[in-house]
């Protein structure tokens, strides 16, 4: 049965799943949309699933079929669909390489903060082509977020899996994996984790003024341990095992995010106007390209023009 490809309720709460997460057990989509962005189209129909009665919206980073590789992810795309769509909290999974002893495979990580690994390759923001802004984005995730997941560690089962509270994630351009001289380093500069997906997604989410956490499950130590090198299949087989972990610690996650005390939060009020504000003192009105502001617009409708 095909399903709606229109929704009449805004959509505050938002999942992107990651590799071996191009879906989440136990939801039963109502919708299913796409939505067309200035920056084109998201990488996956936008599923509408419902979590106690709250829609939440679920996108799948790599598309259906994990069909794009980590530096074709319409990243903006995603981020203005579902802000588009009333989205304003991100909960972000990524499979990562751990660069630490103490993070197992099958752990998860709430990383706190991000070294920029990318290659300039990858559209990183919103605001260019006639219209400058400059957002903070001294810490990339979202406390409040990160505070929410961490008091639902214990929502995931399975003998010594752990919730890692903070760390460095490194964003790697791939999509080949680190060399070993690569790993090394990354650990010398006290990174815990590695993907290749935490940006521009959070940069993005950030200038869109969202509320984003990535959460991080380890499937690999990359090839500086003395076990195994990191392979594809070794990614998929502890993502396989660590889907239902990924699941119990979602639904915990949406329980309390569905809390009424949790609603300023939810609405990213604490993110609001931030990104307006960079806008407004950077590009004088007269100099704003009128190209530009149509696509400032559509990210913030109700955008002053002076
Ligand atoms: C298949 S391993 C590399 C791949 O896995 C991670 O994907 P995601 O962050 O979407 O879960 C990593 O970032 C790479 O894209
Ligand atoms: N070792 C690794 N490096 C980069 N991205 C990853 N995703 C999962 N494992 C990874």
């Amino acid at each position: 049965m095909s399903l709606p490809n229109t929704f009449d309720r805004p959509v505050h709460i938002a999942v992107i799943g990651g590799t071996g997460l191009g879906k989440i057990d136990g939801y039963m989509p109502i919708a299913s949309l796409t939505p067309t962005t200035p920056w084109g189209a998201p990488s996956s129909p936008i599923l509408i699933l419902e979590h106690g009665g709250v829609p939440i919206a679920f996108l799948a980073r790599h598309g259906l079929h994990h069909q794009l590789a980590p530096h074709e992810v319409p990243a903006r795309a995603n981020i203005a669909a579902l802000r588009s769509l009333g989205v304003r909290t991100i909960i972000a999974f990524s499979a990562v390489g751990s660069l630490q002893e103490e993070i197992k495979p099958m752990d998860f990580v709430i990383p706190d903060q991000i070294i920029d690994r990318t290659k300039g390759i990858r559209p990183f923001t919103f605001f260019e082509g006639g219209v400058v802004g400059h957002v903070g984005f001294a810490d990339p995730f979202d406390a409040g977020l990160s505070a929410i997941v961490q008091k639902c560690a214990d929502s995931m089962k399975g003998d010594g899996v752990v919730l890692h509270t903070g760390g460095t994630i490194i964003c790697m351009e791939g999509p080949q994996f680190s060399t070993r001289a690569e790993s090394n380093m990354y650990r010398s500069w006290g990174g815990s984790v590695i993907n290749m997906s935490a940006l521009p997604e959070a940069k993005l989410a950030r200038e869109a003024e969202l509320a984003y956490q990535m959460i991080c499950m380890a499937t690999d130590y990359d090839c500086w341990h003395t076990t195994e090198d990191v392979d594809v299949a070794m990614v998929m087989k502890y993502m396989a095992a660590n889907s239902q972990n990924a699941k119990h610690l979602v639904g915990a996650v949406l329980d309390e995010l569905c809390k009424q005390d949790n609603s300023d939060l939810v609405l990213a009020k604490q993110w609001e106007g931030s990104a307006q504000g960079a806008v407004k003192f950077m590009t004088k009105p007269e100099g704003r390209d009128p190209e530009a502001m149509k696509r400032i617009k559509y990210l913030f409708p109700g955008f002053w023009e002076n």
